[in-house]
């Protein structure tokens, strides 16, 4: 798959073009920056050096001039792009995807710029009115371990963000199941790194001002996103922390009258049992163990009497959160095992990988 990167100079792209340079079945084209970007010119090691020898291409300024040279102009198949990543603001994407499609260029979309599906929710909870509801209608949701068959079938794939990522992990089983009681309230307390607001400056993402807190409470844009991919209405409770990487969502629900512990991890088994990237560690999750990997991390307790379920999924904004699942995607549209690249070749290519990974880590499943 031959791609290009939009987006390369900030934190979700420097991620995603990591990944990228070490998986063998892509090859980077072209890496771009914003039309009037300061780093435009530089190469992306200049940028972000601890990938100095490993990828040394130059950035690229984004323009409708570069978008009529390498994609609308282009004559020679050989020549096209497979696909592009957008790892940009949500109104850019939204702006430009629709034109990589109609060239025939599959889109995945790291921004929330295609994950709402009804056009009015953006100027709520984006601050813009879409402007392409047409390549809206044909965006795909992309949480790679629920919706590979869409996915594979999709032009535009909305990666899912990095909250929305760790709060659907840890509901989906439930409410695939229905253990849920109807209309109970699902409360998702969300807690971020920083690495979370981006690169660009910001008071308050400065080190000297961040400190435990939550932010954007009952107005987060992320609400609706999970409450629309879930099937159920949540209260999404998000805080920054001070740590750089990593991301927890703890989901506190109640359940049926009757479910028991035994079906509650029946559930969660067979949700994620083959599932490479899924570990149901059996303890509660650790920031620590999850950044930088691929890994999104899960444990839950329940309590029979009161049949309150207490899900907490962990895993790292920029990678599951973001690149990862971005190249999870990419697996899916290529026919290839939804891990592969994410994970050391003996395990990840080897269809009994999982429990291998799950024996080494003393998981018991
Ligand atoms: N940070 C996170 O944890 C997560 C972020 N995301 C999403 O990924 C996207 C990128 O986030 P993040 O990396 O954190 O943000 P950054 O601010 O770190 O990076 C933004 C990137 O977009 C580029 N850019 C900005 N405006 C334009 C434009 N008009 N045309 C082309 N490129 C442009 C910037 O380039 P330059 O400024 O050099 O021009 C930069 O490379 C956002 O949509 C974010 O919501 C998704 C999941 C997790
Ligand atoms: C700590 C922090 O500021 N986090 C960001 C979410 C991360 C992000 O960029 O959002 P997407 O996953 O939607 O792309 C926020 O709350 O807006």
């Amino acid at each position: 798959m031959k791609v290009a990167v939009i987006g390369a100079s900030g934190y979700v792209g420097a991620e995603l073009i990591g990944l990228l340079c070490q998986h063998d079945n892509i090859a980077i084209q072209h890496l771009l920056v914003s039309e009037n970007s300061a780093s435009s010119g530089k190469t992306f090691a200049d940028l972000h050096g601890r990938w100095r020898g490993i990828c040394d291409l130059p950035l690229q300024s984004f323009s409708p001039s570069w978008f009529e040279t390498y994609v609308s102009g282009v004559q020679d198949k050989d020549q096209a792009l497979d696909a592009v990543f957008f790892a940009t603001p949500h109104e850019f994407s939204a702006l430009w995807a629709g034109a990589f499609i109609d060239a025939g260029i599959k889109v995945f979309d790291l921004s929330g710029g295609f994950r709402l599906k009804a056009p009015a929710d953006y100027p709520l909870y984006y601050g813009f009115e879409h402007q392409d509801t047409h390549a809206l209608s044909r965006a795909q949701y992309g949480l790679a371990e629920w919706q590979q068959r869409q996915i594979a079938a999709a032009d535009l794939v909305a990666v899912p963000g990095c909250y929305p990522t760790a709060s659907l992990l840890a509901l989906k089983p439930v409410v695939a199941a229905d253990l849920q009681l109807e209309n109970s309230l699902v409360v998702v307390n969300g807690i971020s790194g920083v690495s979370g607001a981006g690169r660009t400056a910001s008071l308050a993402s400065n080190f000297n001002e961040v400190s435990l807190m939550p932010y954007n409470i009952l107005q987060h844009r992320h609400q609706p996103e999970i409450s629309q991919e879930a099937g159920i209405q949540v209260i999404f409770n998000p805080h920054l922390a001070p740590y750089k990487r990593g991301l927890l969502a703890t989901v506190t629900l109640q359940l049926k009258p009757g479910v028991s512990s035994g079906q509650v991890a029946a559930t969660f088994d067979s949700a994620y049992h083959d599932q490479a990237l899924i570990r149901l560690i059996g303890t509660w999750p650790k920031i620590d163990d999850v950044a930088h990997t691929p890994f999104a991390d899960i444990h839950w307790q329940y309590d029979e009497q009161k049949q309150v379920l207490v899900v907490t999924c962990a895993i790292d904004n920029l990678l599951k959160g973001a690149a990862a699942q971005a190249v999870q995607c990419a697996n899916i549209a290529m026919g290839l095992p939804v891990h592969y690249g994410l994970l050391p070749h003996t395990l990840a290519d080897t269809s009994d990988g999982y429990s291998q990974l799950s024996h080494a880590a003393g998981i018991n499943g």
